[in-house]
């Protein structure tokens, strides 16, 4: 599996389809011979018909297959033009076929592997992360890679071999024009690499214009609503507008200028063709070139000005190419979550755990503290409560006891075991996080409940039912098959926090921390919903975060958060004898 993009590591890919490219190749080379052959044909019986100059071919014919006038001669050579035609045709779209299937496999490869690594990429990248941004790169720059590999593999291939056959034919009809030719082309693609390294810029430049538009229109379609709420639609489409403006300016300078360079690069070829034909003239006059030899080498002219083309043309694709291949690795550079060897998973085997943190410190921002030297001792199976005013890091603290984030400082213990010994998808399997504004997909409320994964209809049924959700499905046209629509917008805010404690419940966790969970709901609903829950939660370790007393009020501990610091912490009761406290203050 790759990990960066660099054209080295695409041509090492590339090898690793040792087996299909040498099949490729060997087609290639077959149907390269027949392109080359067949301009042969016609010059010779020119020559050897019309001129009376022998070059042993009808001789060959009619010693071998049959004798005839010259009608019959030219009807054969003409049967057998067409028939390599023929072949040559095939035999080039099973190339084709072979070699596009290893360029969409290698392209495939890379996306995988972006895919992958984003899968793990930091909580604090993705925050930062455009979408629009991360997208072009996953679609527009892979492309770029695509056009590369099937352009090297299944182009330049070819067009090299073409080029040494037709050279071979050259030297041997006249070697000193041959060598003549031979030497003045390299001249030519020596020119496109220095205009092709212009071009690279120009695609880097069109390319990040995709990124910005594609960028831009995400983030309005995604914050639709909220711009439609705002009034706002003028200026955010305005913006989306302006980037489609600077990409069309930026395509078209890189469409026509590209375009430009490969004929301008092309037109010194053709200039070179016609220097190579007057030359061959002059060949003819002052040689013993014959005149069909002469037209079998303005034909061989011809057969090398397409793999001249493909070479012409490979300088852009490859000049683009390392433009991409930068681009994708600046996904590759986002930060990941860090990968812990796990000795041993305190989880299993347990209904739940305690968890101890230790000195735990925290900054999103460097030398900005949002949590300073926290400790907790919350024992296996209790009920506690974090409170505090808004901002003083409660949601910080919650999103770190599941690992989103790194601790700069200090140690938490599940069960015993440190979260350096624990990898993060064992926590979260584990430890439920409920968060206030749950995210749902645009998808059946079936999907929103079980995210993919299979339970019983029993079981699906009890969760509805504890949620409180049972009636609210009923109501649905479709019941649970109902689709919620963008981000749940069908469903009311308290439907949405309760579809995220129904999803708790069928992944009954060990731990569950309710982030301001049931904020939406009125105080009646969210009564009975926490008495459902009374039996559901008795054996596990609960942690709650909220403003309301209503929430918290069967907590057991409860620990007052201030400014990133525990300022208090005690039992109800204890906490209720000191007026000062927060947690009084909320009564
Ligand atoms: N992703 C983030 N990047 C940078 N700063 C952040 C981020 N999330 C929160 N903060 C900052 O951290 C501080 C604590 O925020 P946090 O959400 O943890 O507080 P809170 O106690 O949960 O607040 P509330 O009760 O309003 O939900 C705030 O000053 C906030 O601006």
């Amino acid at each position: 599996m790759q990990s960066r993009c660099s054209i080295k590591g695409i041509v090492k890919q590339l090898l690793s389809y040792r087996r299909e490219l040498i099949f490729g190749n060997i087609i290639a080379i077959l149907s390269a011979l027949l392109v080359v052959t067949i301009p042969l044909f016609i010059p010779i019986i020119v020559d050897e018909l019309l001129l009376k100059k022998d070059h042993g071919f009808i001789t060959f014919i009619s010693t071998h297959f049959f004798t005839s006038d010259t009608k019959g001669y030219v009807l054969f050579v003409l049967v057998v033009i067409l028939v390599l035609r023929v072949l040559s045709t095939l035999l080039s779209i099973l190339q084709t076929k072979i070699f596009v299937s290893i360029s969409k496999n290698i392209t495939y490869r890379l996306r995988e592997a972006m895919l992958r690594h984003l899968k793990r990429v930091s909580l604090k990248e993705y925050e930062m992360m455009r979408v629009g941004a991360v997208t072009s790169k996953l679609v527009t720059d892979v492309e770029t890679i695509d056009g590369f590999v099937s352009s090297t593999i299944s182009k330049l291939i070819i067009a090299v071999l073409i080029l040494i056959f037709s050279a071979v034919v050259l030297l041997w009809i006249h070697w000193q024009l041959a060598l003549f030719i031979l030497v003045t082309n390299p001249v030519v693609v020596l020119f496109t690499v220095k205009l092709s390294r212009n071009i690279g810029k120009l695609k880097k430049e069109e390319n990040r214009a995709v990124e910005l538009f594609q960028s831009a229109l995400t983030e309005t379609l995604e914050l639709f609503h909220q711009i439609r709420a705002a009034n706002k639609e003028e200026y955010f489409f305005e913006q989306s507008e302006a980037k489609a403006r600077e990409l069309k300016e930026h395509s078209v300078n890189y469409g026509y200028k590209s375009d430009a360079a490969v004929k301008f690069s092309y037109l010194v070829f053709l200039s070179g063709y016609e220097v190579f034909r007057g030359v061959s003239i002059l060949a003819v006059a002052y040689s013993d070139l014959s005149v069909g030899l002469m037209l079998a080498i303005f034909s061989y002219l011809w057969v090398m000005v397409s793999p001249i083309q493909d070479i012409i043309n490979f300088q852009y694709v490859l000049a683009t190419a390392k433009v991409a291949c930068k681009r994708i690795n600046t996904v590759f550079d986002m930060e990941q979550e860090p990968v812990v060897v796990q000795k041993k998973n305190p989880f299993e085997g347990i209904e739940t755990i305690g968890i101890e943190v230790k000195n735990l410190s925290f900054s999103y921002i460097q030398n900005k503290p949002i949590l300073e030297n926290i400790n907790m001792h919350i024992e296996a199976g209790s009920k506690v409560a974090v409170v505090g005013a808004s901002g003083s890091g409660k949601t910080t603290l919650s999103n770190i006891l599941v690992g989103f984030y790194p601790l700069d400082e200090g140690e938490i213990f599940y069960g015993g075991v440190s979260n350096h010994e624990l990898k993060l998808s064992t926590i979260r399997e584990n430890i439920h996080l409920i968060l206030q504004h749950p995210k749902l997909f645009n998808d059946t409320m079936l999907f929103n409940l079980t995210l993919g994964k299979t339970y019983s209809e029993e079981a699906v049924h009890k969760a509805l039912q504890i949620a409180q959700l049972s009636e609210v499905i009923e109501n649905l046209d479709s019941g649970l098959e109902t689709l919620v629509g963008k981000d749940g917008i069908k469903l009311s805010g308290g439907q949405r926090q309760r579809v995220a404690i129904a999803r708790m419940i069928l992944s009954d966790p060990r731990v569950v921390i309710f982030d301001e969970s049931t904020s939406a709901l009125d105080v009646h609903t969210e009564a009975r919903l926490f008495e459902a829950l009374r039996d559901f939660l008795k054996k596990k370790t609960v942690m709650t975060i909220a403003h309301r007393l209503s929430t918290i009020k069967s907590a057991e501990y409860i620990y007052v958060l201030e400014d990133g610091h525990v300022v208090d912490c005690g039992t109800p009761q204890e906490l209720l004898e000191k007026d000062e406290s927060y947690f009084s203050q909320m009564l």
